[in-house]
């Protein structure tokens, strides 16, 4: 399945480290860690006319489930727009009824992102027919909230083409930056997170405070060189 935008992100910089301490810590994250690896992939979700008033409830297994909810919103297709989106299936028996199926009410769509993000999404909706997935997926969410062999709660995109497909027909307003990998990802994170990451990591060493990644969290934000500079706010002497 083509399906994977692997970013590496390698913790060597290009950029001047600001201090020696950040250069201590660079060379012992160079010694002591594998080069981390992000794992970024969007899908299209939708929560189909049949199960829409079950929609909270499969929001809450699609979060517990790991993914995240990148962009949301509930839309009612017209039997064009149905047409549209599943203009693969034209001429097959089940077209006109699919499509009659898809506008016959409001549907939620979503773009979900995780690792592995499309099959993970594939996995649990579980497969096509219902009636199928009551036998042999009864945990996926088709076996749960669908209906029958055509109205089965809930779509997902089966490759990386047709996720960025469905994801530009469903958010059509919404900019889709392509997501770096490689030498880009890189570059990206040593000009614009490496140098204060490490200056955080520095500290955090010395520090050693109870909860790392809280008090990491929060030197990033304190010491976030993109933050706007505000002056002191005039405060208002009571009358
Ligand atoms: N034999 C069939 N009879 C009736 N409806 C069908 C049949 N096969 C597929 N469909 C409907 O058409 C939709 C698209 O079919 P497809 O083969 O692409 O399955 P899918 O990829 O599992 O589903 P989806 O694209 O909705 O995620 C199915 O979700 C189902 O609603």
């Amino acid at each position: 399945m083509d399906t994977m935008s692997n970013i590496t992100s390698e913790t060597t910089t290009t950029q001047p480290s600001t201090s020696k301490g950040a250069m201590q810590a660079q060379d012992q994250l160079e010694v002591s860690m594998d080069p981390p690896q992000i794992y970024v992939e969007r899908t299209l979700a939708l929560i189909k006319p049949d199960a829409i008033d079950k929609a909270e409830e499969i929001e809450d297994i699609i979060l517990r489930s790991g993914f995240t909810i990148l962009q949301k919103r509930k839309v009612h297709l017209t039997p064009e727009q149905a047409s549209d989106f599943y203009a693969e299936h034209y001429g097959k028996m089940f077209f006109p009824s699919l499509v009659g199926y898809m506008s016959s009410g409001p549907i939620v769509a979503m773009v979900l992102a995780r690792d592995k993000c499309i099959g993970y999404w594939r996995d649990l909706i579980g497969p096509t027919n219902t009636y199928k997935a009551r036998e042999t997926h009864p945990d996926s969410l088709r076996a749960i909230y669908g209906t029958d062999d055509q109205r089965n709660a809930v779509h997902g995109s089966d490759s990386y083409s047709s996720s960025e497909r469905e994801v530009r027909f469903m958010f059509p307003d919404s900019v889709i930056e392509p997501i770096p990998a490689g030498q880009a990802a890189r570059d990206y994170l040593a000009r614009h997170v490496n140098p204060t990451l490490l200056g955080g990591l520095t500290e955090l060493c010395k520090q050693k405070p109870e909860d790392p990644v809280t008090w990491l969290a929060d030197w990033m934000i304190e010491n976030n060189p993109n933050k706007p500079k505000i002056r002191q706010p005039i405060i208002q002497e009571p009358e």
